[in-house]
């Protein structure tokens, strides 16, 4: 089958991308290339029908892919990229998820004949829940645009921005947001167990209202603050413990100063 596209690096989001475009059925896996040095991640992928190798090298000479994913870490992303040079002729559209990297980057190596997609994507993209936030070059037809957006909806939301500078606080809140999350569900499973849960019952009681809280949230159509009011009765527990997490606006600082602290990482990263 002809190669559609190839993927360049199938660590943790790259596989969680790949798992979603497949499991929509948009992509057939026979229509993917993987390219891979680590042997096991190689085999995850062949798994799901893929083909795949260790080197850029091992593409069939002849393939001309629509879209070449890059999925690697930033620090290697100029060598990795360079491997795909003879692709620079306008007909691939190169798509970039990793953090900081300016487009600029992918023009300097690819030639100024390159289509070139940023996205910012996250992991529950796995499931189809991601949130996929992307900026084209002036390159990217609108025909490219809606086919890679319409590939990218396979794992979930899709949003443009048009500004790249965003880029760095769009990483900060949704691309390292889940971390922040599945960090509220260990820290609130500690507290839990620390009141005197038992540690079973203590992970599914924090999985289980983080889930549902942002279930209802999604789909009440309600808004957040109106959500948790609702929760509060007057000098009710709610209102003892939103004390504690509101008083000083405690919550907001210590989030503005996490999301500062991976925006300015991600700058750092593109340099
Ligand atoms: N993880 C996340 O939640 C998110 C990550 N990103 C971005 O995604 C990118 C990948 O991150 P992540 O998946 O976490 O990292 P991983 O380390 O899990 O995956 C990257 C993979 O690329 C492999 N690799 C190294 N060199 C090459 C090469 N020359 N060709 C092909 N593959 C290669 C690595 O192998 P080896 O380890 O052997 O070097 C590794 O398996 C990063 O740029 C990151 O900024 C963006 C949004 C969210
Ligand atoms: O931690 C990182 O650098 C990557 C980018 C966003 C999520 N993970």
């Amino acid at each position: 089958m002809t190669i559609r596209l190839v993927l360049a690096g199938c660590g943790n989001m790259g596989y969680a991308m790949l798992s979603g475009w497949l499991k929509s059925g948009k992509l057939p896996p026979a229509a993917v290339f993987v390219v891979e040095p680590n042997a096991d991640l190689r085999k995850r992928a062949e798994a799901l029908g893929c083909s795949a190798a260790a080197d850029a090298g091992d593409i069939p000479a002849d393939a001309v892919p629509d879209l070449v994913v890059i999925a690697v870490k930033p620090q290697v992303i100029r060598d990795v990229t360079a491997a795909y040079k003879r692709l620079g002729d306008g007909r691939t559209t190169f798509l970039s998820i990793a953090a900081g990297t300016p487009v600029a980057t992918f023009e300097a190596i690819l030639g100024d004949r390159a289509p070139i997609v940023r996205c910012m994507p996250n992991t529950p993209a796995a499931i189809g829940k991601g949130m996929m936030v992307v900026f084209s070059n002036r390159l990217v037809s609108d025909d490219t645009r809606r086919f890679v957006a319409d590939l990218l909806s396979a794992s979930g939301e899709v949003t443009d921005i048009d500004d790249e500078g965003l880029m760095d606080v769009v990483t900060a809140v949704s691309g390292s947001g889940p971390a922040y999350v599945f960090h509220f569900i260990e820290a609130l499973t500690v507290a839990a167990e620390k009141a005197g849960l038992p540690a079973k019952t203590a992970r599914l009681l924090a999985m289980q209202t983080v889930y549902g809280a942002a279930s209802l949230a999604a789909e009440s159509g309600e808004e957040p603050g109106v959500l948790r009011q609702q929760v509060t009765s007057p000098n009710g527990t709610t209102a003892a413990a939103l004390a504690v997490l509101m008083g000083e606006d405690r919550l907001t600082h210590l989030l503005t100063e996490a999301v500062e602290a991976a925006r300015l990482r991600s700058i750092e990263l593109g340099r």
